[in-house]
């Protein structure tokens, strides 16, 4: 959701006026409202569908421009895969996000739509998890001077419900999302729910997001999983995060900031303050910790575009701003992993199979069991998790809450992945994903997202052996064969 105020948040449904401090959907509004009120752009106020909300209208007088191109998406569905379009067959991408001015989910997917990701695409995805409940529009904005794309996720549902996390990973895991914006978009609420139930004290399944505010943040973390999927980006890193200073004040009454959930959501980070108000808000701070593998200044590559996403406030003195640079893929480089590991024998089986699914959501790269015998002679299994050294105290966590573990032992490794990238191949009429990994610059690994070819075999009534040899075929046809150089643009 917006990192501005109400004003910007605010939906169609909301009977608040600009001097209310909680929106409809009972979320969190800027201390510096008033200031932000004056100072939003007139842009924010138009978009081509004439959506707008009265508090967008409010403070246009003065700031019209005549520079706003607002795009309106269109309904269509893109494709029976949503959130795919012809970019997606691009060679893998490394993004680098720019949030030293802060960040927050529409900032992030205005500057992935105004690096070239197809707003159709984007918006296809959204609809296909929220359908007709979301619409999404661009507009370019000045801030501080610098030209910016602003997205506009308006909420078009009068009466949302209110939702839990588990109801939104149904919603995710049902939409014939492509997978591995599904899983992304799932990473990103399971983050969102471990850090709001650890910030409020409750289990993560009981975590609700509220009405306007839950389908705000699908949008934002569907939209921006899909952009980019449609850019065809394979690896993310991002730099420290502003997070801002001060105090908001919202459902919770009044919060310092940065607001715990960034805090929380933080952890492992490099985050400095950079400047008054909230700069930095719970989806946008999700967002980049459960795409970005690495905090870092921007590595060395070859540009290939550049995005920047506008926030909803307008300040001279710093632009607001997140800014995405898209270069080459990274070659395959050997990584810092951690092993964690625990000996259970006593944990009742039919968990395991949820346990191994949420270490996956949370982060881990991968989690597994293997069968052993324990003293006294007990048959029981050995958890081993493998992560990314800073999601450990995460996924340590999770193992204390979700097995009847007394202890994790955990072990220094290195690992190297394989550079890899999504490519779409159609089969029967219906678009795979597969997913390709390449070794210095040659194709090593051709596979397609099993459980879309499951879906294909359903869909077809023929058996998943036979559609997935149909799919190799169909792969190999299309030129995606170990041995050939990896696809390029
Ligand atoms: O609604 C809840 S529970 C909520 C919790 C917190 C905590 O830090 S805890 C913060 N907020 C505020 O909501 C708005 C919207 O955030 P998005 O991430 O959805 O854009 C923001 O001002 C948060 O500080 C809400
Ligand atoms: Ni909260």
């Amino acid at each position: 959701m917006s990192q501005t105020d109400a004003n910007s948040r605010a939906d169609a449904s909301s009977q608040t006026d600009a001097s209310s401090q909680t929106d409809a959907s009972g979320r969190a509004d800027v201390d510096d409202r008033a200031d932000a009120n004056s100072q939003t752009d007139a842009n924010d106020r138009a978009d081509a569908n004439s959506q707008t909300d009265a508090n967008d209208r409010a403070d246009a007088n003065d700031h019209a421009e005549a520079n706003d191109r607002a795009d309106a998406s269109s309904r269509t569905d893109a494709s029976s895969h949503a959130g795919m379009s012809s970019h997606a067959d691009v060679s893998g991408r490394h993004a680098w996000i720019d949030a030293s001015a802060g960040v927050a989910g529409d900032m992030l997917l205005g500057a992935l739509l105004d690096a070239g990701a197809d707003l159709t695409a984007v918006q296809a995805a959204v609809d296909a998890v929220v359908p007709g409940s979301v619409l999404i529009t661009t507009g370019e904005v000045t801030r501080a001077g610098l030209r910016a794309r602003k997205a506009h996720v308006r909420v078009q549902a009068d009466d949302p419900p209110h939702r839990t996390w588990a109801s939104i990973r149904t919603m995710l895991d049902d939409a014939g999302l492509p997978v591995s914006v599904r899983d992304q978009a799932s990473a990103v609420f399971a983050r969102l729910a471990a850090a709001e139930a650890r910030v409020h004290g409750v289990a993560a399944e009981d975590v609700h997001f509220h009405e306007v505010g839950a389908l705000d943040a699908i949008a934002d973390v569907v939209g921006v999983c899909a952009a980019l999927h449609d850019l065809g980006i394979t690896s993310v890193s991002a730099s420290p995060v502003a997070v801002g200073s001060g105090h908001t004040r919202g459902a919770h009454g009044r919060l310092p900031v940065p607001v715990p959930a960034v805090t929380e959501l933080a952890l492992g980070w490099t985050v400095l303050a950079g400047g008054p108000g909230e700069l930095a808000t719970p989806t946008g701070m999700a967002l980049i910790r459960s795409l970005a593998a690495t905090c870092e200044d921007l590595p060395p590559t070859t540009l290939h575009a550049v995005g920047v996403g506008a926030g909803g406030r307008d300040r001279p003195d710093r632009a607001n701003v997140v800014r995405v640079l898209i270069g080459a893929a990274r070659a395959t480089t050997t990584q810092d992993a951690l092993l964690l590991e625990a000996n259970v024998d006593d944990l009742d089986p039919r968990l395991w199979p949820g346990v191994l699914t949420g270490l996956l959501e949370l982060g881990a790269d991968d989690a597994w069991l293997v069968p052993i015998l324990m003293k006294k002679g007990r048959p029981a299994h050995t958890l081993s998790v493998l992560c990314a050294p800073d999601r450990a105290p995460a996924l340590r966590t999770f193992v204390f809450e979700h097995t009847s573990t007394l202890g994790v032992r955990e072990s220094p490794r290195r690992k190297t992945p394989l550079d890899r990238q999504f490519v779409p191949v159609t089969v029967d009429g219906v678009r795979v994903s597969f997913k390709i990994g390449c070794h210095e610059g040659r194709i090593v690994q051709v596979m397609p997202e099993f459980e879309e070819v499951a879906a294909l075999a359903r869909r077809l009534g023929r058996p998943e052996r036979v559609v997935l040899q149909e799919a190799l075929s169909a792969a190999a046809a299309a030129g995606l064969v170990p041995g050939r150089r990896k696809p390029t643009n």
